[in-house]
């Protein structure tokens, strides 16, 4: 069984920079599995070495926008790609833009070790 963790790095970890692709998502959202049974809406990919995300957990300590205190936001901007669904997506032809940015992100952390087992937001 997948633990949370790496469930956590199979859905955004990715530290090679995609930069230019402009179908990177439609290809990572395929490759990772994170279409199984329906096109998820919001998906963000991470560029960053996996030890930078992992230190988030001992950074700024925030609450979860659902009530939860394990959020953490990353003291400095990071390079993600958010996948946003196509209003006309049918699954499994699931169709996204590529959006690459630089922002905090905020991951909820648990365990022990205590490592990102959720993406929240980026800010
Ligand atoms: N405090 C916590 N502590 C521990 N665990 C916590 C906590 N909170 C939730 N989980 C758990 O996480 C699991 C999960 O899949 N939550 S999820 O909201 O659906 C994930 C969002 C995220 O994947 C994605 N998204 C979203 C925004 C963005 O910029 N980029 C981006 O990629 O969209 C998804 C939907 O928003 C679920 O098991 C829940 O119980």
């Amino acid at each position: 069984k997948e633990s949370r963790a790496m469930m956590f790095q199979r859905q955004h970890m990715d530290p090679d920079d995609p930069s230019n692709n402009s179908n990177y998502c439609n290809q990572m959202m395929r490759r990772r599995l994170v279409t199984e049974g329906r096109c998820k809406l919001l998906n963000t990919f991470i560029h960053e070495p996996l030890v930078d995300v992992q230190a988030i957990c001992l950074q700024g300590n925030v609450i979860c926008k659902n009530g939860q205190p394990n959020c953490h936001k990353s003291s400095s901007r990071m390079k993600i790609t958010d996948c946003r669904v196509k209003s006309n997506s049918k699954y499994p032809d699931c169709d996204y833009y590529t959006i690459h940015k630089e922002r905090h992100i905020i991951v909820a952390c648990e365990g022990n070790p205590y490592v990102p087992v959720h993406f929240h937001a980026s800010v």
